[in-house]
């Protein structure tokens, strides 16, 4: 079992026991048991079709209409990015943060929130007026005004270039240590995974079959050489050699 970074408050967050999930006679989660503490930040791996999502959509309680059992528990205050920012065009940037926010407050808490994802001053603006990384900056934005005490997030930088998703990398990383949410990242991506990470699973055959804990210090340097050790631990848990690609 993994050891944990330091500075992390022992309480679970999230106690998943026993979980199923099928779609017909199939159950892509087959027995799945997993606890996150607060303010702990794992990062999810497995290959195409092996129930990263439906993992993360239990989670978030999107899957009323999924067969399964077992026992879940998740915080009430749980926010969700998804691959695609999903801002609504026809609303601005503010509007976006804003929305679905009944605090007095909310307007300043969401400035504030953009300021922190470095959009300062563009709260005017139209969601097409921005950039792919941008339209996650306020993904982000509108998850963290709520302040969550879970960030569950599938693929946020999927669609980004290398060099945005680095920036976003970094971005992520300042926000989680400054809110201290639980998160879990699922991701197809080994590096971003160890690099953000304290803890990474592999999802495989509807189970967890590996649970590394990353015990590099930050900054994390990808041609570290236990950075390269755990890279090659997870390609093999995969199914694939250390230096060949990941399957889509
Ligand atoms: N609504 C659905 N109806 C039927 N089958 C589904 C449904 N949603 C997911 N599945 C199936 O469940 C399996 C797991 O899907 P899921 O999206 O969780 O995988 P994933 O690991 O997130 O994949 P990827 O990495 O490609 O996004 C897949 O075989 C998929 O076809």
């Amino acid at each position: 079992m993994a050891t944990h970074a330091g500075g992390l408050n022992a309480a679970p967050a999230v106690e998943i026991r026993n979980l199923v999930r099928s779609f017909g006679s199939r159950a892509v989660l087959n027995n799945l048991s997993l606890d996150i503490r607060k303010g702990e930040f794992v990062a999810l791996l497995g290959r195409s079709g092996s129930g990263k999502s439906t993992l993360l959509r239990a989670l978030a309680d999107l899957d009323d209409t999924v067969a399964g059992s077992g026992r879940l528990e998740a915080p009430e205050k749980t926010s969700v990015v998804f691959q695609d920012a999903r801002l609504l065009p026809w609303k601005n940037v503010l509007a976006n943060v804003v929305l679905g926010l009944e605090a007095e407050d909310a307007g300043a808490r969401a400035r504030a929130a953009l300021a922190e994802v470095g959009l300062n001053g563009r709260e005017k603006a139209w969601p097409m007026e921005l950039s792919g990384g941008e339209q996650q900056r306020v993904a982000l934005a509108r998850s963290l005004v709520r302040d969550p005490e879970l960030l569950l997030a599938d693929e946020p930088f999927g669609a980004l270039d290398a060099l945005t998703r680095l920036r976003m990398h970094d971005l992520l990383r300042q926000l989680c240590a400054r809110h201290r949410p639980a998160v879990l990242l699922v991701t197809h991506d080994v590096d971003e995974a160890i690099a953000l990470a304290d803890r990474v699973l592999v999802l495989d055959g509807g189970e967890i079959v590996a649970d590394i804990a990353v015990d590099i210090p930050a900054p994390r340097d990808h041609g570290d050489r236990r950075f390269g050790e755990i890279r090659n631990e997870l390609l093999g848990h995969l199914g694939v050699g250390a230096h060949a690609p990941l399957p889509a």
